[in-house]
C-alpha cells in the first residue's frame, strides 16, 4: 500500500517536522542526515524484528548500536535510563550521534529523556509505532520517567529533530492498543477539534482502520492540534496544559493500578471525570458529559472505575504538575472545543464527581 507523506511542521525555537505516511522508516537516514556517525535505537522486545531491520537499513552509512529496553512502563525507569546511558558511554556516544525512539509511548519517552540527558543533548529522532505515540507521546518534546511517587515525575522539554510516523508499523500492533491510542485522539476532539468526534461517530470502524482515509484524517488532525499548542507553549506556561485534559485522575489511576492499565484508557476514565467535575461545577451540559460516554465506549474504552480507590487517588492528584501551592487543577471543558482551569475545587465536589464515574 502507497501512501503520499504529509509533513506536519511543529513551530518553535526548534522547530521540526512530523512525516507521515507509509514506506518512511527504510528512508529514516533522510532525518539523521550526514553528520551522524552512531546511531541508538531504543526499542522494546516487540519491536526486535523491526529494529533490526532498520539497523541494517542503516548499517551502510552508520555504526548502529541496538537498547533493547523493557515493555511498555517498564522502560519509564531510571535503571533503564542507566542501561542506555551505559551503552552510550561504553561506544564513545558524542554529540554528533544520534538516538532514535521506536516504540509507543513509552519508548520514545524514554529515548527522548535519554537524548536530552547524554551530554546534556544528541540529536534526538522520534519513530512511534502506536497511535499513542504518533498522536501525542512522540510529539512536542515532553521527556521522561516514572519514579516511586508517581507518573513522568523527572523529565525534561527536549525537541526531537524530526518525527517519522509510519503508518506500516501499524500492522502488527494489537486492537487493544490502537483503540487505547484513541482515547488521546477523543482528547483532541473535545479540547479543540470537534470535527474528529463527528468522524468517530460517523463509522467507528471505518476510523479505527488504518488503512481508511478517515484514520488518516483523524491522526492528522491530532497531530496538527499539537504541533499548533507546543509550537506556542512548549515549557508548558499556560496554553499546553489543555493536552492534559484528562490526566489529572489519569495518571493516578495508572499509578494505583501500577501500571497494569493502559494510559489511554485510564485517560478516558479521566476525561469522563473531568467531563462530570465542569458539569457540576455549572460549565458544562450533560449532554456533553454523554457524548464523552458514548464515543469513549464506542472505542471499547473504560469509562468507570471502582469507587473504593478515593483516598489513594485524591493524595496522588495532590502531586500533579498543574497543581499550585497545594491546590489541585483541573482542565474542564465549557462546550466542546473550549477549555477552561478549574483552580481547587472542594473535595466534596471532587467526590461527587468520582461517584459518578465509580461502580
Ligand atoms: N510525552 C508525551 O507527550 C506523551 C503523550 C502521550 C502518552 N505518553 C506516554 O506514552 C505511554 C503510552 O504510550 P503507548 O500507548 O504507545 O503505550 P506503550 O509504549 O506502552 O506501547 C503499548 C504496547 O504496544 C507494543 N507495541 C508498540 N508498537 C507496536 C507495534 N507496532 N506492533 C506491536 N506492538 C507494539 C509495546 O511493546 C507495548 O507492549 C505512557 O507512558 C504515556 O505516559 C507520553
Ligand atoms: O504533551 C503534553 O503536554 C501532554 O500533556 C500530553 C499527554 O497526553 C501526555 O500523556 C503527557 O505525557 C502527560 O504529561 P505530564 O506532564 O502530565 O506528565
Ligand atoms: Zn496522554
Amino acid at each position: 500500500m502507497t501512501m503520499e507523506t504529509t509533513v506536519i511542521p511543529v513551530p518553535g525555537v526548534s522547530p521540526y517536522d512530523v512525516l507521515v505516511g507509509r514506506g518512511l522508516l527504510p528512508k529514516l537516514h533522510e532525518q539523521l542526515g550526514e553528520r551522524v556517525a552512531k546511531v541508538l535505537i531504543i526499542h522494546p522486545a516487540t519491536l526486535g524484528a523491526r529494529a533490526n531491520a532498520l539497523r541494517e537499513s542503516l548499517s551502510e552509512r552508520y555504526e548502529v548500536l541496538l537498547a533493547e529496553v523493557p515493555d511498555a512502563e517498564d522502560a519509564k525507569r531510571i535503571e533503564v535510563a542507566a542501561f542506555c546511558w551505559q551503552i552510550m558511554g561504553r561506544t564513545d556516544f558524542t554529540r554528533t550521534d544520534a538516538v532514535v525512539g521506536f516504540g509507543g509511548g513509552a519508548a520514545t519517552d524514554l529515548a527522548g529523556f535519554v537524548a536530552a540527558t547524554w551530554l546534556r543533548g544528541v540529536r534526538l529522532i522520534q519513530c512511534p509505532t502506536t497511535v499513542a505515540g504518533m498522536v501525542d507521546a512522540a510529539v512536542g518534546g515532553k521527556t521522561g520517567i516514572n519514579t516511586a511517587e508517581g507518573k513522568n515525575l523527572v523529565g525534561a522539554f527536549y525537541a526531537p529533530s524530526a518525527v517519522v510516523a509510519d503508518f506500516d508499523v501499524l500492522e502488527d500492533l494489537p486492537r487493544n492498543e490502537m483503540l487505547a491510542g484513541f482515547a488521546e485522539i477523543v482528547k483532541c476532539g473535545f479540547i479543540s477539534v470537534p470535527e474528529i468526534l463527528d468522524i468517530i461517530e460517523a463509522d467507528v470502524d471505518k476510523v479505527t482502520d488504518p488503512r481508511s482515509d478517515e484514520f488518516r484524517r483523524v491522526v492528522e488532525l491530532s497531530i496538527g492540534l499539537k504541533a499548533r499548542v507546543v509550537g506556542e507553549d512548549f515549557t508548558e506556561t499556560g496554553l499546553r496544559e489543555i493536552l492534559n485534559y484528562g490526566h489529572t485522575l489519569g495518571h493516578a489511576i495508572e499509578h494505583a493500578e501500577r501500571y497494569r492499565w493502559r494510559h489511554g484508557a485510564a485517560v478516558s476514565v479521566g476525561m469522563v471525570f473531568a467531563a462530570e467535575l465542569a458539569h457540576l461545577a455549572g460549565s458544562l451540559s450533560s449532554e456533553v458529559v454523554d457524548r464523552h460516554r458514548s464515543i469513549l465506549q464506542s472505542l471499547s474504552l473504560p469509562v468507570d472505575y471502582p469507587l473504593g480507590r478515593w483516598n489513594t487517588l485524591l493524595a496522588t492528584m495532590q502531586r500533579d504538575k498543574k497543581a499550585r501551592a497545594g491546590m489541585i487543577r483541573f482542565v474542564v471543558l465549557d462546550a466542546v472545543g473550549r477549555t477552561s482551569m478549574l483552580n481547587g475545587p472542594d473535595e466534596a465536589m471532587l467526590y461527587s464527581a468520582y461517584q459518578e464515574v465509580g461502580v
